[in-house]
This record gives C-alpha cells, structure tokens and sequence, in this order.
C-alpha cells in the first residue's frame, strides 16, 4: 500500500477515467473548437483536457479574427497535461501553422497515448480559413500517418486530395481510399455538407471494408461545430475502450440527437448557430415554468392522488387535481399505481400545466422516469423504490425529492442522500396502504425531533384529527398528506376547503 495524498489507496485500486486531451482553437462563440469539445466529452462522460492552439474571435456570422498561441508554448502546455495525466486518447482540431503541426507530432512520439483522432480542420462551414495550405505537406507527411483515423468534411478530403471533385457518395469513397493510402488506420469522410442529401451519410473505411453510415438529416439552423463535436465524440468512444466502427456509430448518433434536441435554439444573428451538447438548454417560457425553490411550506396540505378512488367516483386525475388546487391544496402528488406508462405521462403533463398556472409544484410517486420525461417538480420516493441519491443525480440539484421515513435512522439517511422533505408516517391507520405500520403520533414526533429536513405528516389524517397532528408542536412539521379524507369523497374541492380550514386554526397556520 502506498500512500497517496493521505490516502491509502494502491495504484491498482485507483479507478481510471477515460481521458480525451484536444488540442485545438479556441472559438469565443462557444459552438466549435474547445468548447465545443469539452461539451461534447462531458456529454458522453468523459474527462477532457485542452491545449489550445488558437485564438478565434468568432460568432454565429463569421471568424473575425484569428491569434495563433506561440509554439513553444502549445509545447509547454502539451507537456504540462501528458508529463502528468493518463491520456487515453488525443484528438486534433485547429493547428494553425506548420510549426504547432511539428511540434504535437514530436511530443507525441515522446509521451505515446493509445489512440489519435485527427480532424483536419482547415476552412469553417462560414468559408474562414484555420488552417492555411502550407500545412498540408506537414498534414500528410507527420500527422496522418500517425493518425487512427481522420475526418476530413467535403472541403477538407478534397483539399488534402489536391482540390479532388467531391460531389456524390461514391465521390466520398473514392476519397476515402486515396486518403487511407496516405497512412491513417481510419478515414471518415463527413457528408453534412453533401448537397440535395435528405440523409447525413458518412463514410468509414478501414483498409478492407466500407460502411455507408446513414442518418435522418435534421432541419436546423444550430450545426455550427458538428465536425468538432463528432470527432471528440469519437476519441471518448475510443478511450472508453470501443472499437472504433463502434466509436464512430455511437458519436454520429450522438451528434444527430443533440442537433434534433437543439433546432429551437436562438443563439446569434448569423447563419449558423450553435447546439446543445448536453441536451439541457430551455426556451425562456419552459424555464420560467416555476421559477420558486423548494418552499417548506408548500407541504402544508398536500393531496395525493389515487387512481382506484378517482375510478370509484368516475373522474379523472385532471378532474381531481384541479378540484384540490381549487380548494386549497398546496402541493399535489401523482400516485398512479397501475396507470399505463404512456397514459400516465398524459396526464402528468396536464396536470403540470394546471399546477404551474397556480403555483403549486407537481410530484410524481416513485416513477423518476416520467417526472424527467415530463419535466414535473419532483418525486417522491419510498424505503423500497430508488434511493433519493440516485433519484437526485437523475434528476438534479433543482427538483423536489420526498422520503417516506418511519424512523430516525430512515430521517438521516433522507438528509445525507440529498432529499428536501421527509414524509412521516402512518400517523393513523389508514386503507390506502396494507400492512403498513402505523408510527402514532409519538413515531411522528420521535422523527421530527430526529430530522433535519421539514416533515409532512400522512397516514389516515382527516378534518377530524388534523388538529391533533399539528399539535405535537414540532417546528418542522409543516403540513399533512392525505389520500382517501379527499379523494375518496364526493366532493374533492369542499373536503380540501373544509382540511385547509382546519389547518389554519392550528398552530402551523397560525405561524
Ligand atoms: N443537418 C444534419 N443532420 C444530421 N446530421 C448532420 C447534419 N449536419 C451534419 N451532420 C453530421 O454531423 C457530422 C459532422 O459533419 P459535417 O460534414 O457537418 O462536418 P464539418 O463540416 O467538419 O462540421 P463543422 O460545421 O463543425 O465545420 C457528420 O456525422 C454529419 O453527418
Ligand atoms: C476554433 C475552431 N475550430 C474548428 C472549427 C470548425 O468548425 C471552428 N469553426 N473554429
Ligand atoms: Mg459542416
């Protein structure tokens, strides 16, 4: 064993993270060159480092300029990152000057790293020049053979083909034969900008076979670093360790599902926008949805819905969420033990639209699938279902998670797991739930004083005997849950009325 930063971990019991080192151009508009790279490798989940080789000031309309970083001191900083981190795998993108080219490849011989990713980037899709054609001689004599594979666009197969017609799908192969005899393992030439194509077809070839790599073409504006993206995609393919048929797949469908997700994105003046990488980006409207944190006291009176009620009375979860907004409710959750999937997730988004119109935030029971999938406020989860740690990476620092805790133990382990609430109970003997202990209002009170986080009270609590839960007197209990005392009712919108009534004559409503 050795020590290690106080540690005590041995070398071999160090996990290793795939790391991708870019060495490229710096591009101020965010959508190619480093940043683009950076996205893209924190979007397939793998650490990047960058050497930066230029400067470009550089939007939506155009390169406006361009400030090459001095080679000796693109060497410093290559040596800076491998002399001291595992690279797995390097890509290149913009290596303005001869000098840059020489240099990478002479540093690359000194520190070897398993695989090398060449973008040859030269011209942006706005027709600047990165890379001028007295790198070329360089290109092919250095860096391409040295290369596991390289993906050149249209422009670039044809300018490293010495100005070679590329205007058709068999062009693209044929390119790719003359481009794989000068050295690479792999050459991929890009078609996104192939004329009159309804598809985004690619080329792989490896010496012995060909794959026609097909995908739907998406209709945007936001491609702006499509080239940058897909090849930084493929080094994190590659340093996660798969094949590189299988890199290149994964980072062309990678590519194609973030341009989908990102062709809302209003970002520039110019023709050409950049993407959403992380596929997290919202319009304006969608982000002022519920713009309030988590407010303890939203859990005053909480209604949980209950499908088997709602199909007694004949109304639907809608009906029955508007009703108890309407009579006062304060947070609603959705708990659809036996609806359909796609059907659940309807009606969720319905709800959604009703509760954000009067601010009262949406839970979803237990189904962390579909409060992502429809963006509602949280979940709720209990002992058995995912654990809110997990819940809280799925959905974030901003969303809601509930606990149902019986103990302190079960407290504790709610607030270390990152949850905002915990939900006590049962308090009271309840149908809603068989065989579930009841705590009484001595366990609701043991746990209060236990938990650090705000607790709402749920089991079997009604107008008759809200009164007396509140009264325990602790100063994070801060509302009650109830199912059957409103929903299980002909009138949902007079019991909720007649609930919150109660509440406010209590202790909690009077604070
Ligand atoms: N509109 C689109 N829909 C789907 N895929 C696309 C689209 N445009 C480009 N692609 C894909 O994105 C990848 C990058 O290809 P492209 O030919 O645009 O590279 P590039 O010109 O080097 O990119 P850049 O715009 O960064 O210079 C390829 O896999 C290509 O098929
Ligand atoms: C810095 C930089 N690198 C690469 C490209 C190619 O998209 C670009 N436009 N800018
Ligand atoms: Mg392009």
């Amino acid at each position: 064993m050795q020590e290690k930063g106080g540690s005590t971990l041995s070398d071999d019991s160090r996990t290793k993270t795939p790391h991708v080192l870019t060495v490229a151009g710096s591009d101020s508009g965010a959508g190619a060159g480093i940043q683009a790279d950076l996205k893209a490798c924190a979007a397939r989940r793998v650490y990047c480092s960058t050497v930066i080789t230029a400067l470009t000031a550089q939007n939506t309309v155009g390169v406006q300029g361009v400030s090459n970083v001095p080679e000796d001191f693109v060497a410093q900083q290559l040596k800076s990152v491998l002399s001291d981190m595992q690279v797995d795998v390097v890509k290149t993108g913009m290596l303005p000057s001869v000098g840059i080219v020489k240099t990478l490849c002479k540093t690359l011989r000194e520190f070897p790293v398993h695989a090398l990713v060449v973008d040859p980037v030269m011209v942006s899709t706005s027709g600047d020049v990165l890379a001028g054609p007295s790198i070329l001689s360089t290109f092919l004599e250095e860096l391409l053979p040295m290369a596991d594979i390289i993906t050149p666009n249209l422009k670039e197969a044809s300018a490293l083909l010495n100005g070679m017609q590329l205007e058709t799908v068999d062009d693209m192969r044929s390119a790719a034969r003359l481009l794989h005899n000068m050295g690479p393992k792999n050459v991929l030439v890009k078609g996104g900008d192939l004329p009159d194509s309804s598809d985004a077809v690619d080329i792989l070839y490896n010496g012995h076979n060909f794959y026609e790599l097909r995908s739907p073409r998406i209709r945007t504006r936001n491609s702006h670093g499509t080239g940058c993206s897909l090849a930084s995609s493929i080094a994190a393919e590659v340093a996660k360790g798969y094949p590189m048929l299988s890199a290149v797949k994964v980072a062309k469908r990678f590519v194609e599902t973030a341009l989908d997700y990102s062709k809302e994105i209003d970002i520039g003046n110019g023709p050409q926008g950049p993407f959403d990488h992380l596929l997290r980006l919202k319009s304006h409207s969608q982000a002022c949805h519920r713009q309030q944190p988590f407010d303890p006291s939203d859990l005053f009176l909480y209604a949980v819905t209950d499908s088997r009620m709602n199909k007694r009375w004949g109304r639907s979860i809608i009906d029955a969420v508007k009703a108890a907004i309407d009579g006062g409710a304060t947070i609603i959750q959705l708990r659809e033990k036996d609806a359909e999937t796609k059907d659940f997730m309807e009606s969720a988004k319905a709800c959604l639209r009703i509760c954000h119109l009067h601010g009262v935030p949406l839970l979803i029971n237990d189904r962390v699938d579909v409060a992502i999938a429809c963006d509602a406020d949280g979940v709720h989860v209990g002992q058995s279902d995912m654990p809110a740690r997990v819940a809280r990476t799925l959905l974030g620092p901003e969303k809601i998670i509930g606990v149902s805790c019986k103990t302190p133990e079960q407290a504790e382990q709610a607030w270390v797991d990152g949850a905002d609430y915990i939900g006590c109970g049962g308090v009271y003997p309840t149908n809603t739930k068989e065989n579930n202990i009841t705590v009484g209002l001595n366990g609701l009170k043991t746990v209060c004083m236990a938990s650090k986080l705000p607790v709402v009270a749920i089991g079997g609590i009604g107008v008759s005997n809200a009164r007396a839960v509140m009264e325990i007197c602790a100063s994070n209990l801060k509302g009650v849950a109830v199912v059957s005392a409103l929903f299980d009712r002909e009138c949902v919108q007079t019991e909720t009325r007649k609930l919150h009534e109660v509440l406010l004559g209590s202790n909690i409503g009077s604070t």
